[in-house]
């Protein structure tokens, strides 16, 4: 279609022929355009003057048409060409960047399973409970399984070969034969457990004012391996009572600071109900709620408590100062069979003026 292609047709006054406004046509191919070119032509001939540039119009039209196309060619492939390289630059830094991604990911996944595994082997402690039925004591055996370094708090003389025995059965090397206070019930096995097994040591607080190897301040630290107890001052039962906290494995061993529902008496060996509430409460009570909490006695079967447990079930512990004090004077308790030689031996951890059978014993040794 070639409208208006006519138009610069210049018209005027021929002989023949007036075109008096400017032809303006629609040719449809060639052939029309030759009719009526040759038409013109004649018409020029017969004298009318008609100057004819359509065609060189439509030839540069033409041209024009043909530049602009390859030039959209060229930029279409050009184009096409770049966007394929960007894409493909695109697609390679995402590989690597998933790949960076997916190693670094490798790398925290094994992190992770090596600290789980240190943690299995070092943090864990063993804490064997054992009792003894004359006097409800607890005794508590702790090990560190990696190094088999071990401690035994609160042992009672007349089960000493039986605790030996049991550091030998399970391969432990023995460090401390401790206590939490100078007991008044039992004479304790230290002074024995230090002959059945050579190389163990000890140790009290220094508060207690009984002798030791090793005396122990509040605020210090027992270390068995990679373990740890911290010593906590908890006066009241006696003035040399401490609590020892295991941060680690969240217990704390208690000693008669705190029992299952229940406390130790304070009515004798510089025992104060005025001092005792206090300090059980800031030490042990202050715990995380989850600490699991092992006295040294129970008269009832209860092997373990929780410091949630004891705040809010704790008849004695969870009452003012004052009531407490009440019900400390009210307990009625009897004295204590052994306390008349518990206590002088404790003093020298159990090695003075024994009973025979004890003496006899700790001669054979
Ligand atoms: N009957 C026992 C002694 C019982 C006793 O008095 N236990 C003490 C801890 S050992 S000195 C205590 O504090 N008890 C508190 C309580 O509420 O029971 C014996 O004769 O050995």
């Amino acid at each position: 279609m070639l409208r208006g292609a006519l138009r610069p047709v210049i018209a005027q006054t021929g002989r023949h022929c007036t075109i008096s406004k400017p032809y303006s046509h629609t040719i449809k191919g060639k052939e029309q355009a030759g009719a009526i070119a040759a038409s013109l032509r004649r018409f020029s001939q017969a004298g009318g003057p008609v100057t004819m540039i359509f065609r060189q119009y439509v030839v540069v039209v033409k041209v024009v048409v043909k530049v602009v196309i390859v030039v959209i060619v060229v930029v279409e492939v050009m184009v096409v060409m770049v966007v394929e390289v960007m894409v493909v630059m695109v697609v390679e830094v995402m590989v690597e960047v998933m790949v960076v991604v997916m190693v670094v990911m490798e790398v925290v996944v094994v992190v992770m399973e090596v600290v789980v595994v240190v943690m299995e082997v070092v943090v864990v402690v063993e804490v064997v409970k054992l009792f003894d039925r004359d006097s409800c004591t607890y005794t508590y055996l702790l090990a560190d399984p990696n190094t088999k370094e071990a401690v035994l708090v609160d042992p009672v003389i007349e089960l000493a070969e039986r605790d030996a025995k049991l550091v030998k059965e399970m391969g432990l090397s023995l460090k401390y034969v401790m206590n939490t206070h100078v007991h008044a019930d039992h004479i304790t096995g230290s002074g024995l457990l230090k002959k059945l097994v050579p190389g163990c040591r000890s140790l009290i607080s220094q508060v207690s004012g009984a002798t030791a190897d090793v005396h122990v301040h509040h605020g210090e630290v027992v270390t068995f391996g990679k373990q740890q107890l911290e010593v906590r001052r908890t006066p009241g039962h006696t003035y040399g009572c401490v609590t020892y906290v295991c941060h680690n494995e969240k217990f704390a061993l208690t000693g008669d600071a705190l029992l299952i529902r229940g406390c130790g008496r304070t009515d004798f060996q510089e025992g104060s109900s005025e001092t005792c509430i206090s300090p059980v409460h800031s030490q042990i009570l202050s715990l995380p709620d989850t600490f699991a909490l092992y006295p040294a006695h129970d008269y009832v079967g209860q092997t373990v408590t929780s410091v949630a447990e004891e705040k809010t079930l704790n008849p004695r512990l969870t009452k003012s100062k004052e009531e407490f004090i009440t019900i400390m004077s009210n307990l009625g308790l009897a004295y204590p069979r052994k306390i008349d030689v518990s206590l002088p031996a404790n003093k020298v951890c159990g090695l003075y003026n024994l009973p025979e059978d004890l003496a006899a014993k700790l001669a054979d040794k």
